[in-house]
């Protein structure tokens, strides 16, 4: 048994989601107890720099210095916090840092992916050690670098006659496919980032609420809009909806440039804010219905989303309509806290690291093997092990 905390930011950049379990592993899977979970919200200041820099702002290499030493201050802090109390704490922290660059891998050019807050300075501050810098490994055989978490959806998510698909919805989509009995089959299971989230619903609500929002709780404003399909169907006509598996994106393609161009296609539809909300829900909930109809050998069983997306109800509901009759679910359903899954796998990830255990499943990102994911740095120094 050994007690790890896991730490992520993702792109939608609201805060450190962080996990503290307890992992029992057997020659074949793993068990895991969930001891405490917390979100960490950046201050307005850091996360304002943040989404800066993903929006494709330019610093300079001493902005960038300040901006990771910071990062890596508010993850050691929420790594501290986390465990605060619970004794015996843990012995290991897996953070998989806050995403600031992707490029995925095409054609002949390597992928590069980019997280702020390095690994050595969590493990000086927290006095643990602490696995970071997941993607480099994969990226570097080749792969995509994303979606990690499908190995780990396969050993903790699986089910024995049900074929499920793990649907992500944070600021990115991503989906692991698990046919049953995933674990004994792993090179039938695929994955893929399946375009927008929640980034393009975010940021026009901040622009709709003149930054008095974040995002659109529960759904509701988007709920008092009628979503034009035939924008939805004009949208889904980009590249990446018609690219094939293995493929990842960010924030670089469905930011605030993409989100322009939406909005400047719907002018002639004279839509309202709740209408243009409604309309990028669809485009969300569209794009992994159609992922699914494409790419999939076949449709679920059952479908179970995590992320903060799957708290939207009028999001849920729409990608019920779509799928139906498969059961839109979420992870909590089966055991599993959709708010920290994320945070979970990466505390298994890292956890799998410190025993030498290959982390990425290359049927996912196309990487041309399987490989160790993530440097270990202790309290004394960097490991280079094998
Ligand atoms: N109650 C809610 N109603 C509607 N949307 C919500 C709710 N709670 C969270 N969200 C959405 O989820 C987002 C945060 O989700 P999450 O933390 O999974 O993103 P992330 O991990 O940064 O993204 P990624 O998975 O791309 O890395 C918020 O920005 C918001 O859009
Ligand atoms: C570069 C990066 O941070 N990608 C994220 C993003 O957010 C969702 C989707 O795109 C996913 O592929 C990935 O993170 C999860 C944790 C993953 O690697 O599985």
């Amino acid at each position: 048994m050994v007690r790890v905390i896991g730490l992520i930011s993702g792109t939608s950049v609201d805060g450190i989601d962080a996990a503290f379990v307890e992992i029992k592993s057997s020659s074949t899977s793993v068990q895991i107890q969930l001891i405490a979970a917390q979100t960490y919200p950046y201050s307005p200041e850091l996360r304002s720099q943040i989404l800066r820099l993903c929006g494709g702002e330019s610093i300079s290499m001493a902005e960038l210095a300040q901006l990771d030493d910071a990062v890596a201050i508010a993850f050691a802090l929420a790594a501290r916090a986390i465990q605060g109390g619970f004794e015996p704490g843990a012995t290991l922290i897996g953070s998989h840092g806050q995403t600031v660059f992707h490029r995925p891998q095409k054609e002949n050019q390597l992928g590069y992916s980019l997280q702020l807050g390095r690994g050595a300075v969590i493990a000086q501050l927290t006095n643990l050690t602490t696995v970071s810098n997941f993607r480099v490994a994969d990226l570097a055989v080749g792969g995509q670098g994303a979606p990690l978490v499908s190995r780990v959806d396969a050993d903790i998510l699986s089910h024995p006659t049900y074929c499920r698909c793990v649907q992500n919805i944070g600021g990115i989509g991503n989906v692991t496919y698990l046919p049953p009995d995933a674990l004994n089959c792993s090179e039938q299971i695929i994955g893929w980032d399946t375009g927008p989230g929640n980034s393009l619903l975010d940021l026009a609500v901040q622009s709709f609420s003149h930054g008095t929002k974040t995002y659109d709780q529960d759904g509701a404003w988007a709920a008092q809009g009628t979503p034009c399909m035939s924008l939805v169907e004009q949208w889904l006509k980009q590249d990446f909806f018609q690219q094939p598996p293995p493929k990842s994106t960010g924030r670089e393609l469905f930011g605030q440039d993409y989100l322009q161009q939406c909005l400047t296609a719907a002018q002639p539809y004279h839509l309202s804010e709740a209408d243009l909300l409604a309309t990028l829900t669809e485009l969300t909930t569209a794009s992994i219905e159609q992922s699914y109809r494409q790419f999939l050998p076949q449709m679920p069983d059952q479908v179970l989303l995590c992320g903060g997306g799957s708290d939207n109800l009028f999001l849920k509901q729409s990608l019920q309509k779509r799928l139906n009759p498969i059961p839109v679910m979420t992870t909590s359903e089966v055991g599993m806290d959709a708010n920290f899954k994320e945070a979970i796998a990466f505390a298994v990830l890292a956890y799998w690291r410190s025993q030498g255990i290959v982390g990425n499943l290359p049927e996912v990102t196309g990487a041309k093997t399987a490989v160790l994911l993530g440097e270990i740095h202790t309290a004394w120094g960097t490991r280079v092990v094998r």
